[in-house]
């Protein structure tokens, strides 16, 4: 372990190895130490130390260097004793590493320069080689390295959400052109899908071969959809994710994964079917309800409003309080926000629910 210890001390105590951790236990529905937690977007602005280290270098350019993306991974876990690392890297990366034009505006996301409006655009999409991909293979071992019992969770993006991007050229509320594209030209929209499954799968694959414990297909703008046009029309593109990862048959390296999306609450039992062992929940549906609309086997990863990290003291810990409470009625509890860390959050805000949650939990 050579991570210094976080406040509450070294993530999972007693734990030897990553496989063992709290974070990997709850995933597999095993029983924990205690609760563990991580945040989406720990890695990030609300750190000073981020800033400062981010300070003159591009996005996507940060997300390329081995030291930077160690770096980067490594502050939150040093800071605040969350029980898992995410590397430091973003959902467009395996685009932009096999030639697709993005840049990454600061205060607005990801913006494609020539975005998808035909069939041959679909086509001309390139593909990704995992020969691309050394430099993540590096950041990743060595964080292992660094790591310790401290497990690391990789993550891609998945087909959908990629292709809204592609599609609406950048940031989009609505998400019509994507939705006008999947119903207009079916066959090239399940070409589009494919595809990205396969980039996200060889981003994925590699991140485990490298050493991670866990994964996150992250469909963030899933909740667009209707559950019969999700079940129909995307859910077959992020199984054939879940489904090139591992083989536990056959004895293949397989790790947890987990699968988040916003505003799913009518999806939630689908986004389960999809290949997860945790399904992650935003704060719109509590998690008692949302186990009983995934059902018993599988984890639950949520649930607290990124919001609430804004207001007074005692408003976090009641709502902490009540994810904690709620989340005892799942196989398995990873507590997370049902979002990512909104910028402007007290990074000390952030420590103090992790000891919360150990110490409400603690067996
Ligand atoms: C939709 C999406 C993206 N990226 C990601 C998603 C899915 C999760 C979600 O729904 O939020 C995933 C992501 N992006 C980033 C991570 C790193 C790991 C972590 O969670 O700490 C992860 C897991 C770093 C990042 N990705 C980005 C930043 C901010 C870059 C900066 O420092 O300016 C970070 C730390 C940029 C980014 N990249 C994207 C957006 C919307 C933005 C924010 C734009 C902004 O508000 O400035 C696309």
């Amino acid at each position: 372990m050579t991570v210094p210890p976080g406040p509450t001390g070294a993530p999972d105590p007693s734990a030897a190895t990553p496989a063992d951790s709290d974070l990997v236990r709850a995933a597999m529905g095993l029983p924990v130490r205690r609760t563990p937690v991580w945040f989406m977007r720990q890695a990030g602005r609300s750190l000073p130390e981020y800033r400062a280290l981010r300070a003159g270098t591009k996005m996507l350019e940060s997300c390329q260097d081995p030291d930077l993306v160690t770096e980067i991974t490594l502050q939150p876990v040093r800071r605040h004793g969350v029980d898992a690392a995410i590397l430091f890297s973003d959902i467009v990366l395996p685009l932009v590493v096999a030639g697709v034009d993005i840049d990454i505006k600061p205060g607005v996301g990801p913006v494609i320069a020539s975005p998808i409006r035909s069939v041959a655009d679909v086509d001309a999409l390139p593909d990704l080689q995992a020969g691309q991909l050394a430099f993540l293979e590096t950041a990743v071992r060595r964080l292992v390295a660094e790591l310790g019992a401290t497990p690391l969770i990789g993550f891609a993006g998945a087909p959908f959400t990629l292709a809204t991007y592609l599609i609406e050229g950048g940031p989009s509320k609505e998400h019509a052109r994507t939705k006008a594209f999947m119903y207009a030209e079916p066959e090239a929209w399940g070409r589009l899908l494919d595809k990205l499954a396969v980039s996200a799968a060889t981003f994925l694959r590699t991140q485990v071969d490298a050493g991670a414990s866990a994964v996150q297909l992250f469909d963030s703008w899933a909740g667009v959809l209707s559950a019969a046009d999700y079940a129909e029309r995307v859910l077959p593109s992020s199984r054939a994710v879940f489904d090139a990862l591992g083989d536990r048959e056959r004895g293949v390296r397989d790790v947890p994964r987990i699968h988040f999306g916003v505003a799913t609450g009518e999806l939630l039992p689908l986004i389960g079917d999809a290949g997860a062992d945790v399904v992650g929940v935003d704060w719109r549906v509590p998690l008692d309800e949302a186990v009983r609309r995934i059902g018993p086997g599988r984890s639950v990863q949520g649930n607290l409003d990124p919001a609430v990290l804004l207001a007074d003291r005692d408003t976090v810990e009641r709502e902490v309080r009540r994810v904690v409470e709620q989340g005892r009625a799942a196989r398995g509890h990873i507590f997370n926000l049902g979002h990512g860390v909104l910028p402007e959050t007290d990074p000390d805000v952030l420590t103090r629910v992790v000891e919360l949650v150990h110490g409400l939990t603690e067996r």
